[in-house]
């Protein structure tokens, strides 16, 4: 079995993330009385080449089956990656595709991520470059795949899509327009908001100590996911019980439909979330 290797980051205030080096994967991010902020479901397999079911994988290449690949959300959350730099605060995580082993994807690439904890914020980047030896310009879609720690889906609010246009994964990827101020989880929501707003907030107005607000700030991704699967597509994942799906929402700033990229040879793209824990009157619940 190959090792899951950790780095740990913490602030001076005792929080605290961890970050895989098999996946580029951040773990979880842990205030200081240990309440993890991502959501890890218990049912999460830790063993290569398996996507690991929580915390941020990296969707690359390819969002779901935008892009030539098979795999479902590209290859990269199934790669071992190097560790290039750390420090108390902060990591750095690389992996390097030579364009060989998926036909699909003739493209060489350097891929980097960034994790950084600073008082509360968690800022991730994500840089990619397309090192010119393979066929010309390189397209790819992506997303940060954050899964979120809530009380419970039926106590969620998101703020900030409406009136954006979305293609509905859970309708045969109709697009629609979104009405609601506050997008709530009456059963499946499967969807991608098309050139979605820089800062968008989940409510989770059952958190303990009276709720909370996950402010998430993103820059270079145009679009954003939402997703919670409810009962009956969790009862099909063998990594995601029931009730677990209850207690998580992912909100993924991502790269899919709106501006598609084709990075030209020795050109690098960058794009990044901040991510910010609200509480009180801050929260605005
Ligand atoms: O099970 P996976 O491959 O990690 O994907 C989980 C979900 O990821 C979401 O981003 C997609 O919109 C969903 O359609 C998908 O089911």
């Amino acid at each position: 079995m190959e090792s899951l290797d950790r780095v740990t980051l913490r602030t001076q205030g005792g929080q605290t993330a961890e970050v895989s080096v098999y996946a580029g994967h951040v773990l979880s991010w842990r205030n200081a009385d240990g309440q993890d902020y991502l959501f890890m479901s218990k049912n999460a397999v830790f063993q290569p080449p398996k996507a690991i079911r929580g915390g941020v994988p990296i969707c690359f290449p390819q969002f779901s089956n935008f892009g030539r690949l098979t795999q479902q959300h590209g290859f990269v959350r199934n790669k071992q990656w190097k560790l290039v730099e750390k420090s108390d605060w902060a990591v750095t995580l690389s992996l390097d595709y030579d364009g060989q082993e998926f036909p699909d994807y003739p493209h060489p690439f350097t891929l980097t991520t960034r994790v950084e904890l600073c008082d509360d914020v968690l800022e991730q980047r994500l840089a990619v470059t397309n090192t010119g030896k393979g066929p010309g310009p390189m397209p790819f879609t992506a997303a940060l795949h954050t899964y979120y720690t809530v009380s419970d889906i039926s106590n969620v609010e998101v703020e900030g899509l409406q009136g954006l246009q979305y293609l509905d994964n859970a309708d045969g990827r109709l697009q629609k327009a979104e009405a609601e101020a506050r997008v709530v989880f009456p059963g499946e929501v499967d969807r991608i908001y098309i050139d979605a707003p820089d800062t968008v907030k989940i409510h989770d107005k059952g958190a303990p100590g009276g709720g909370l607000t996950y402010e998430v700030r993103k820059r270079g991704f145009h679009d954003a996911i939402l997703w919670n699967p409810a009962a009956v597509k969790a009862a099909a994942m063998s990594d995601l019980g029931d009730p677990e799906w209850k207690r998580m929402v992912c909100l993924e700033p991502g790269l899919v439909v709106t501006k598609p990229v084709e990075l030209d040879p020795g050109a690098t793209w960058e794009g990044a979330q901040s991510l910010r824990v609200l509480r009180g009157g801050a929260a605005a619940l």
